[in-house]
């Protein structure tokens, strides 16, 4: 395996790990992810507690690689340099590049092996990572995006936060209510985070790429300069230009920051930052969270969110049988009810099995947070379709970004006309790079 120094710079592994690890005739199992906060929190707290029921045989190693887009990169280095880490969590979007990098041992392989009933699985996480009738990785942590509201400014400007804002027009008429130049809030504020993108888009039941998302043959073109896309790109422009909110650039941390901060009436985050915001808000005003807008109206009968998040993939090369078993049963630990009921209430991720919901400890939380239900509901009154079930594209990380250059080029400009000429260079500029992919899988 990997160092954790060597491999991650700023890389955290969890306390104790190293010294347990040194004991002979135990296997080591390093786990690169990309957990920050009350998160990696509750991702070493699982490891310990897998490791101390393991004591002798099995040692799990969490190393922070930095975020999902670092961890995705460092890992393909790693493939180059044959060396690579015993298992890795790896963002939704990271799963069709997994798959065709077969790198990887799928999970099915093992969950066949001991029989393990994957009906477990909350069925549309399952769907989510489900390909040609297979499970190749073990979902972990499950999100959806939400709307996020500061409730004490929702009070300040005459707002009813259960009467949310629904569609992004609406987000405009409440931002504006919201806004207080006087004392320094902004109505709305988030990431210019592709992600965001392709939900509004999932909302209205657009495809991201096509053959039915990649899903019925690999992608070979992105439609996200759709004139849905551009509405979204002209929405956020306008929000900049009116005042009505903030741009403080493409990284979450900047944006989460901003609705810490208290000055922020309404955000759109994963439903995984929900502990560190309870947490941060603390004492100072409320978090009020309601189900991710839809881009206009009521969005369509075959829209929806997407499932987000990230699952935990199983390095089959370089590595010997006893550390992929061993990665396996600290996958099905992950996948348990107990664990994704204190993972669920630790972070704020969907818990992927559907029993979690039924633990005591799941059921006293969230009836003090009822916050940590909203997901939840948003994901079973998601309805199965082409659109919700995303794109699966081997380059959709390269995507993602190219997508965010063009609506950060187009609100920074403050051009809202420029938004459609913008997302096309840029969805024009992948066919090279989705082409030079599909060739280099079918070779
Ligand atoms: O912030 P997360 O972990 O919910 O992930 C969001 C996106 O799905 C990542 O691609």
């Amino acid at each position: 395996a990997c160092g954790g120094s060597d491999s991650g710079g700023s890389s955290t592994a969890a306390p104790g790990a190293d010294a347990l690890s040194h004991a002979k005739g135990v296997t080591t199992v390093e786990f690169w992810h990309s957990m920050k906060g009350p998160n990696a929190v509750a991702l070493n707290s699982i490891a310990s507690r897998f490791n101390a029921a393991h004591k002798g045989k099995i040692v799990v190693k969490p190393v922070y690689v930095g975020e999902y887009d670092d961890a995705i990169a460092k890992y393909k280095t790693s493939v180059q340099q044959k060396h690579t880490p015993e298992l890795i969590q790896v963002y939704d979007i990271g799963s069709r590049f997994m798959i065709d990098s077969k790198q990887t041992v799928p999970v099915y392989k093992f969950a066949d092996k001991d029989k393990w009933d994957t009906s477990q699985l909350e069925p549309n996480i399952a769907n989510y990572y489900t390909f040609n009738g297979k499970l190749d990785s073990m979902p972990f942590n499950s999100s959806m995006p939400l709307l996020y509201i500061n409730k004490k400014l929702f009070a300040k400007a005459g707002l009813d936060p259960n009467k949310p804002p629904t569609n992004l027009a609406e987000i405009m008429a409440d931002a504006k209510k919201l806004t207080d130049r006087k004392h320094n809030v902004v109505g709305f504020n988030a990431a210019i985070y592709g992600w965001f993108l392709e939900q509004l888009l999932a909302t209205n039941g657009d495809q991201y790429c096509d053959r039915n998302n990649g899903r019925s043959g690999l992608a070979t073109k992105v439609d996200f300069a759709s004139p849905d896309g551009v509405k979204v790109a002209q929405w956020w422009t306008d929000m900049v230009k009116k005042g009505y909110a903030s741009n403080t650039g493409r990284t979450t941390d900047a944006a989460q920051q901003a609705f810490k901060s208290g000055t922020v009436g309404m955000s759109l985050e994963s439903t995984g930052e929900m502990r560190d915001y309870i947490n941060a808000s603390k004492g100072r005003f409320d978090v009020v969270a309601a189900p991710f807008p839809r881009l206009s109206g009521t969005g369509s009968p075959n829209g929806g969110t997407i499932i987000g998040g990230a699952s935990l993939w199983i390095d089959g090369i370089g590595h010997t049988d006893a550390q992929k078993r061993a990665s396996w049963e600290f996958v099905k630990y992950a996948a348990s009810p107990e664990v994704q009921a204190s993972w669920h209430t630790g972070t704020g991720y969907f818990p992927v099995n559907s029993k979690a919901l039924d633990q005591p400890s799941d059921k006293a939380w969230v009836k003090q947070y009822p916050q940590f239900t909203v997901a939840v509901n948003q994901l079973h009154s998601t309805k199965p379709s082409v659109a919700t079930a995303g794109c699966a594209l081997g380059v959709m990380p390269q995507a993602r970004q190219s997508a965010e250059e063009a609506l950060e080029k187009t609100i920074t400009g403050g051009d809202p006309n420029a938004a459609q000429a913008n997302l096309k260079a840029q969805a024009d500029a992948l066919r090279k790079p989705i082409a030079d992919y599909t060739r280099a899988v079918q070779k």
